[in-house]
Protein backbone atom coordinates (compact mmCIF):
# COMPACT_ATOMS: atom_id res chain seq x y z
CA UNK A 1 0.00 0.00 0.00
CA UNK A 2 2.53 2.46 1.34
CA UNK A 3 5.61 1.31 -1.37
CA UNK A 4 3.50 2.08 -4.35
CA UNK A 5 2.76 5.67 -2.49
CA UNK A 6 6.35 6.45 -2.52
CA UNK A 7 8.57 4.87 -4.98
CA UNK A 8 9.08 7.84 -6.26
CA UNK A 9 10.56 9.26 -2.96
CA UNK A 10 14.47 9.63 -2.73
CA UNK A 11 15.82 8.84 0.42
CA UNK A 12 17.59 12.27 0.89
CA UNK A 13 19.39 11.73 4.33
CA UNK A 14 22.46 9.55 4.19
CA UNK A 15 21.54 6.45 6.18
CA UNK A 16 23.03 6.67 9.51
CA UNK A 17 23.66 10.92 9.45
CA UNK A 18 22.12 13.36 11.05
CA UNK A 19 18.99 15.76 9.27
CA UNK A 20 19.74 19.20 9.29
CA UNK A 21 16.54 21.56 10.54
CA UNK A 22 16.73 23.05 7.34
CA UNK A 23 16.23 19.87 5.51
CA UNK A 24 13.27 18.25 8.34
CA UNK A 25 11.26 21.41 7.73
CA UNK A 26 11.23 21.37 3.85
CA UNK A 27 10.84 17.73 3.93
CA UNK A 28 7.85 18.15 6.15
CA UNK A 29 6.71 20.78 3.61
CA UNK A 30 7.09 18.77 0.92
CA UNK A 31 4.65 16.00 2.90
CA UNK A 32 2.15 18.74 3.79
CA UNK A 33 1.55 19.79 0.44
CA UNK A 34 2.24 16.26 -1.01
CA UNK A 35 -1.07 14.24 0.84
CA UNK A 36 -2.78 17.80 1.85
CA UNK A 37 -5.48 17.22 -1.57
CA UNK A 38 -5.88 13.34 -0.21
CA UNK A 39 -9.86 13.07 0.16
CA UNK A 40 -9.43 8.97 1.51
CA UNK A 41 -10.74 7.74 4.67
CA UNK A 42 -13.84 8.56 6.96
CA UNK A 43 -14.05 10.32 9.93
CA UNK A 44 -15.05 7.80 13.27
CA UNK A 45 -18.22 8.73 14.33
CA UNK A 46 -19.01 5.55 16.90
CA UNK A 47 -17.98 7.86 19.45
CA UNK A 48 -20.84 10.95 18.67
CA UNK A 49 -18.71 14.26 19.01
CA UNK A 50 -15.90 12.68 16.78
CA UNK A 51 -17.83 12.33 14.12
CA UNK A 52 -18.37 16.07 14.01
CA UNK A 53 -14.23 16.59 13.53
CA UNK A 54 -13.04 18.63 10.14
CA UNK A 55 -11.47 16.14 8.28
CA UNK A 56 -9.71 18.67 6.27
CA UNK A 57 -7.39 19.26 9.95
CA UNK A 58 -3.83 18.61 8.85
CA UNK A 59 -1.29 18.76 11.04
CA UNK A 60 2.32 17.21 12.04
CA UNK A 61 5.20 17.74 14.17
CA UNK A 62 8.67 15.92 14.32
CA UNK A 63 11.01 16.11 17.09
CA UNK A 64 14.47 15.44 17.69
CA UNK A 65 16.17 13.02 20.28
CA UNK A 66 18.02 16.13 21.63
CA UNK A 67 14.56 18.25 21.89
CA UNK A 68 14.06 20.02 18.57
CA UNK A 69 10.87 20.83 17.47
CA UNK A 70 9.72 20.96 13.97
CA UNK A 71 5.75 21.57 13.25
CA UNK A 72 3.56 22.25 9.96
CA UNK A 73 -0.07 22.95 9.22
CA UNK A 74 -2.60 22.07 12.23
CA UNK A 75 -0.05 21.48 14.87
CA UNK A 76 -1.42 23.16 17.69
CA UNK A 77 -5.19 22.13 16.80
CA UNK A 78 -6.24 19.98 19.93
CA UNK A 79 -7.73 16.49 19.67
CA UNK A 80 -8.56 13.47 22.04
CA UNK A 81 -5.53 11.20 22.03
CA UNK A 82 -7.53 8.24 21.78
CA UNK A 83 -5.56 4.97 21.85
CA UNK A 84 -2.16 6.87 21.38
CA UNK A 85 -3.16 7.25 25.45
CA UNK A 86 -2.20 3.08 25.40
CA UNK A 87 1.22 3.17 24.79
CA UNK A 88 1.95 5.61 27.24
CA UNK A 89 0.12 4.12 30.11
CA UNK A 90 1.63 0.59 29.19
CA UNK A 91 5.21 2.36 29.85
CA UNK A 92 3.90 3.70 32.96
CA UNK A 93 2.54 0.10 34.01
CA UNK A 94 6.05 -1.11 32.94
CA UNK A 95 7.72 1.60 34.92
CA UNK A 96 6.04 0.96 37.98
CA UNK A 97 6.04 -2.89 38.05
CA UNK A 98 8.25 -4.16 35.81
CA UNK A 99 7.11 -5.58 32.02
CA UNK A 100 6.66 -9.53 33.34
CA UNK A 101 3.46 -7.93 35.19
CA UNK A 102 2.12 -6.84 32.22
CA UNK A 103 3.18 -9.83 30.36
CA UNK A 104 1.24 -12.52 32.43
CA UNK A 105 -1.77 -10.50 32.64
CA UNK A 106 -2.23 -9.07 28.98
CA UNK A 107 0.66 -10.30 26.82
CA UNK A 108 2.40 -8.64 23.49
CA UNK A 109 0.99 -10.57 20.59
CA UNK A 110 -0.94 -9.46 17.77
CA UNK A 111 -4.52 -10.56 18.21
CA UNK A 112 -5.11 -9.73 14.47
CA UNK A 113 -8.43 -8.50 14.55
CA UNK A 114 -9.89 -5.41 15.41
CA UNK A 115 -9.30 -2.97 18.28
CA UNK A 116 -12.11 -3.37 19.77
CA UNK A 117 -12.66 -7.41 19.49
CA UNK A 118 -14.66 -9.22 21.58
CA UNK A 119 -14.03 -12.75 20.34
CA UNK A 120 -10.55 -11.85 20.17
CA UNK A 121 -10.65 -12.61 24.23
CA UNK A 122 -13.21 -15.60 24.27
CA UNK A 123 -10.84 -16.83 21.41
CA UNK A 124 -7.61 -16.75 23.17
CA UNK A 125 -9.28 -17.81 27.01
CA UNK A 126 -9.87 -14.05 28.33
CA UNK A 127 -5.80 -13.05 27.27
CA UNK A 128 -6.26 -10.04 25.92
CA UNK A 129 -3.01 -10.76 24.19
CA UNK A 130 -1.32 -7.12 23.71
CA UNK A 131 -1.65 -4.07 25.78
CA UNK A 132 -2.21 -1.57 22.32
CA UNK A 133 -6.01 -3.19 21.90
CA UNK A 134 -9.30 -1.98 24.06
CA UNK A 135 -9.19 -5.23 26.03
CA UNK A 136 -5.56 -5.01 27.52
CA UNK A 137 -5.57 -1.38 27.87
CA UNK A 138 -8.08 -1.74 29.86
CA UNK A 139 -6.36 -4.28 32.02
CA UNK A 140 -3.23 -2.29 31.86
CA UNK A 141 -4.93 0.68 32.90
CA UNK A 142 -5.98 -1.59 35.58
CA UNK A 143 -2.71 -2.40 36.69
CA UNK A 144 -2.15 1.59 37.82
CA UNK A 145 -4.12 1.51 40.97
CA UNK A 146 -6.98 0.01 42.68
CA UNK A 147 -8.32 3.49 44.17
CA UNK A 148 -10.25 4.89 40.96
CA UNK A 149 -8.52 8.45 42.41
CA UNK A 150 -5.29 7.33 42.81
CA UNK A 151 -5.38 5.85 39.34
CA UNK A 152 -6.58 8.83 37.35
CA UNK A 153 -4.15 11.64 39.39
CA UNK A 154 -1.06 8.33 38.33
CA UNK A 155 -2.22 8.31 34.60
CA UNK A 156 -3.03 12.16 34.11
CA UNK A 157 0.64 13.61 35.88
CA UNK A 158 2.30 10.62 33.96
CA UNK A 159 1.00 11.43 30.43
CA UNK A 160 1.34 15.17 31.26
CA UNK A 161 5.09 14.67 31.83
CA UNK A 162 5.73 12.85 28.70
CA UNK A 163 4.00 16.01 26.95
CA UNK A 164 6.23 18.50 29.16
CA UNK A 165 2.98 20.48 29.85
CA UNK A 166 -0.35 19.09 32.01
CA UNK A 167 -2.96 17.95 29.67
CA UNK A 168 -6.65 18.44 29.81
CA UNK A 169 -9.32 16.32 29.45
CA UNK A 170 -11.85 16.98 26.79
CA UNK A 171 -15.25 16.86 28.93
CA UNK A 172 -16.88 16.86 25.92
CA UNK A 173 -15.65 13.68 24.19
CA UNK A 174 -15.38 11.77 28.35
CA UNK A 175 -18.78 12.67 28.42
CA UNK A 176 -19.57 11.90 24.60
CA UNK A 177 -17.62 8.39 24.93
CA UNK A 178 -19.17 7.28 28.70
CA UNK A 179 -22.71 7.46 26.73
CA UNK A 180 -21.98 4.72 24.26
CA UNK A 181 -18.92 2.92 25.46
CA UNK A 182 -21.04 -0.19 25.80
CA UNK A 183 -18.14 -3.10 23.81
CA UNK A 184 -15.51 -1.22 26.56
CA UNK A 185 -17.93 -2.00 29.08
CA UNK A 186 -18.92 -5.60 27.94
CA UNK A 187 -14.93 -5.81 27.49
CA UNK A 188 -14.25 -5.27 30.95
CA UNK A 189 -16.81 -7.33 32.68
CA UNK A 190 -15.51 -10.46 30.37
CA UNK A 191 -12.02 -9.48 31.60
CA UNK A 192 -13.13 -9.97 35.58
CA UNK A 193 -15.17 -12.98 34.50
CA UNK A 194 -11.88 -14.27 33.04
CA UNK A 195 -9.76 -12.91 36.92
CA UNK A 196 -8.02 -10.43 34.32
CA UNK A 197 -8.89 -7.39 36.07
CA UNK A 198 -8.94 -6.86 40.26
CA UNK A 199 -10.48 -3.32 40.57
CA UNK A 200 -14.15 -2.93 39.85
CA UNK A 201 -14.56 -3.24 36.10
CA UNK A 202 -16.40 -0.05 35.24
CA UNK A 203 -14.27 1.98 37.61
CA UNK A 204 -11.24 1.11 35.13
CA UNK A 205 -13.66 1.72 31.93
CA UNK A 206 -14.18 4.62 33.21
CA UNK A 207 -10.53 5.35 33.37
CA UNK A 208 -9.72 4.35 30.41
CA UNK A 209 -12.03 6.47 29.12
CA UNK A 210 -10.60 9.33 30.81
CA UNK A 211 -6.87 8.79 29.72
CA UNK A 212 -8.56 8.70 25.85
CA UNK A 213 -10.35 11.69 26.40
CA UNK A 214 -7.05 13.68 27.38
CA UNK A 215 -6.66 16.43 24.85
CA UNK A 216 -3.43 16.69 22.54
CA UNK A 217 -1.45 18.29 19.35
CA UNK A 218 0.76 16.71 17.42
CA UNK A 219 3.84 18.72 18.71
CA UNK A 220 2.54 16.94 22.09
CA UNK A 221 2.10 13.87 20.58
CA UNK A 222 5.89 14.33 19.22
CA UNK A 223 6.88 15.41 22.13
CA UNK A 224 5.72 12.11 24.37
CA UNK A 225 6.79 9.92 21.54
CA UNK A 226 10.57 11.48 21.53
CA UNK A 227 10.63 10.80 25.60
CA UNK A 228 10.30 7.29 24.22
CA UNK A 229 12.89 7.55 21.29
CA UNK A 230 15.44 9.45 24.06
CA UNK A 231 15.27 6.24 26.57
CA UNK A 232 12.85 7.72 28.79
CA UNK A 233 13.82 11.12 29.40
CA UNK A 234 11.59 13.76 27.79
CA UNK A 235 14.26 15.65 25.54
CA UNK A 236 12.45 19.36 25.95
CA UNK A 237 12.33 19.38 29.62
CA UNK A 238 15.15 16.95 30.60
CA UNK A 239 13.24 14.96 32.85
CA UNK A 240 13.43 10.89 32.95
CA UNK A 241 9.55 10.16 32.75
CA UNK A 242 9.90 6.11 32.65
CA UNK A 243 13.38 4.12 32.82
CA UNK A 244 15.40 3.27 29.79
CA UNK A 245 13.83 -0.19 29.90
CA UNK A 246 10.43 0.51 30.08
CA UNK A 247 11.03 3.05 26.81
CA UNK A 248 12.11 -0.14 25.24
CA UNK A 249 9.41 -2.48 26.40
CA UNK A 250 6.68 0.23 24.89
CA UNK A 251 8.57 0.56 21.79
CA UNK A 252 8.88 -3.24 21.30
CA UNK A 253 5.35 -3.63 21.83
CA UNK A 254 3.88 -0.56 19.30
CA UNK A 255 5.88 -2.38 16.87
CA UNK A 256 4.17 -5.55 16.85
CA UNK A 257 0.24 -4.32 17.88
CA UNK A 258 0.81 -0.74 17.98
CA UNK A 259 -1.22 -0.38 14.39
CA UNK A 260 -3.93 -3.51 15.61
CA UNK A 261 -4.04 -5.69 12.97
CA UNK A 262 -2.49 -3.97 9.86
CA UNK A 263 0.92 -3.81 12.38
CA UNK A 264 2.71 -6.15 9.77
CA UNK A 265 2.01 -4.61 7.15
CA UNK A 266 3.31 -0.92 8.86
CA UNK A 267 6.32 -2.48 9.97
CA UNK A 268 7.31 -4.13 6.99
CA UNK A 269 6.26 -0.84 4.84
CA UNK A 270 8.14 1.92 7.13
CA UNK A 271 10.18 0.37 9.83
CA UNK A 272 8.80 2.02 12.79
CA UNK A 273 7.27 1.72 16.05
CA UNK A 274 3.92 3.45 16.20
CA UNK A 275 0.15 4.32 17.48
CA UNK A 276 -3.06 5.27 16.31
CA UNK A 277 -6.30 6.83 17.50
CA UNK A 278 -9.32 6.73 16.09
CA UNK A 279 -9.48 10.83 16.68
CA UNK A 280 -7.14 10.72 13.55
CA UNK A 281 -3.70 10.69 15.39
CA UNK A 282 -0.57 8.72 14.25
CA UNK A 283 2.78 8.80 16.34
CA UNK A 284 5.72 6.84 14.68
CA UNK A 285 8.67 6.60 16.91
CA UNK A 286 12.66 6.05 15.59
CA UNK A 287 14.66 4.66 18.65
CA UNK A 288 17.25 7.00 19.15
CA UNK A 289 16.51 9.39 16.66
CA UNK A 290 12.95 10.72 17.42
CA UNK A 291 9.45 11.00 16.75
CA UNK A 292 7.07 11.93 14.39
CA UNK A 293 3.56 12.44 14.99
CA UNK A 294 0.23 13.46 12.61
CA UNK A 295 -2.83 14.29 12.67
CA UNK A 296 -6.05 13.79 10.11
CA UNK A 297 -9.20 12.78 11.17
CA UNK A 298 -9.90 10.92 8.00
CA UNK A 299 -9.21 6.65 8.73
CA UNK A 300 -8.94 3.61 7.42
CA UNK A 301 -10.94 0.68 7.86
CA UNK A 302 -8.54 -0.34 10.67
CA UNK A 303 -9.12 3.19 12.02
CA UNK A 304 -5.31 4.67 11.69
CA UNK A 305 -5.51 7.95 9.61
CA UNK A 306 -5.07 7.71 5.77
CA UNK A 307 -2.91 11.24 5.40
CA UNK A 308 -1.09 9.87 9.14
CA UNK A 309 -0.07 6.92 7.41
CA UNK A 310 0.99 8.43 3.85
CA UNK A 311 3.07 10.98 5.81
CA UNK A 312 4.97 8.47 7.79
CA UNK A 313 5.87 6.08 4.80
CA UNK A 314 7.12 9.23 3.22
CA UNK A 315 9.28 10.81 5.95
CA UNK A 316 10.30 7.43 6.77
CA UNK A 317 11.71 6.67 3.33
CA UNK A 318 12.93 10.50 2.60
CA UNK A 319 15.08 10.29 6.09
CA UNK A 320 16.10 6.79 6.42
CA UNK A 321 14.32 6.24 9.34
CA UNK A 322 13.22 2.48 8.55
CA UNK A 323 15.12 0.34 11.14
CA UNK A 324 15.38 -2.57 9.05
CA UNK A 325 17.64 -0.58 6.31
CA UNK A 326 20.72 -0.29 8.72
CA UNK A 327 23.85 1.22 6.80
CA UNK A 328 26.56 -1.13 6.92
CA UNK A 329 29.10 0.40 9.30
CA UNK A 330 26.20 -0.17 12.01
CA UNK A 331 26.71 -3.54 11.51
CA UNK A 332 30.53 -3.28 11.96
CA UNK A 333 29.93 -1.93 15.41
CA UNK A 334 27.35 -4.20 16.60
CA UNK A 335 28.05 -6.38 19.78
CA UNK A 336 26.82 -9.75 17.63
CA UNK A 337 30.59 -8.70 15.84
CA UNK A 338 33.15 -9.82 17.65
CA UNK A 339 35.93 -6.99 17.17
CA UNK A 340 38.57 -8.43 14.54
CA UNK A 341 36.60 -11.74 14.02
CA UNK A 342 35.41 -12.43 10.67
CA UNK A 343 32.57 -14.38 9.76
CA UNK A 344 33.65 -17.60 7.89
CA UNK A 345 31.49 -17.19 4.04
CA UNK A 346 29.14 -19.35 3.24
N1 LIG B 1 -8.62 3.01 18.43
C1 LIG B 1 -8.94 3.91 19.33
O1 LIG B 1 -8.43 5.01 19.33
C2 LIG B 1 -10.03 3.49 20.27
C3 LIG B 1 -10.11 4.34 21.52
C4 LIG B 1 -11.51 4.56 21.98
N2 LIG B 1 -11.50 5.34 23.19
C5 LIG B 1 -12.21 3.22 22.23
O2 LIG B 1 -12.10 2.71 23.31
O3 LIG B 1 -12.87 2.71 21.37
Amino acid sequence: MFEADVQDVAQLVATGSIPSSAEIDALLATAHERYAATTDGRVADYIPVLGAADPSKFGMSLVTADGRTHSLGDSAHTFSIQSISKAFVYALVCDALGHEVVHDRVGVNNTGLPFNSVVALELNGGSPLNPMVNAGAIATTALVHADPTLRWEAIHAGLSAFAGRELQLDEEVFASEMLTNHRNRAIAHLLTSYTRLDPEPLGVVETYTKQCSLSVTAADLAVMGATLADGGVNPVTGQRVVSEQAARDTLAVLASCGMYERSGEWLFEIGLPAKSGVSGGILAVAPGKGALAVFSPPLDEAGNSVRGQRVCAYLSRALALNLFASAPRVKEQSSLVAPGSHRKEL
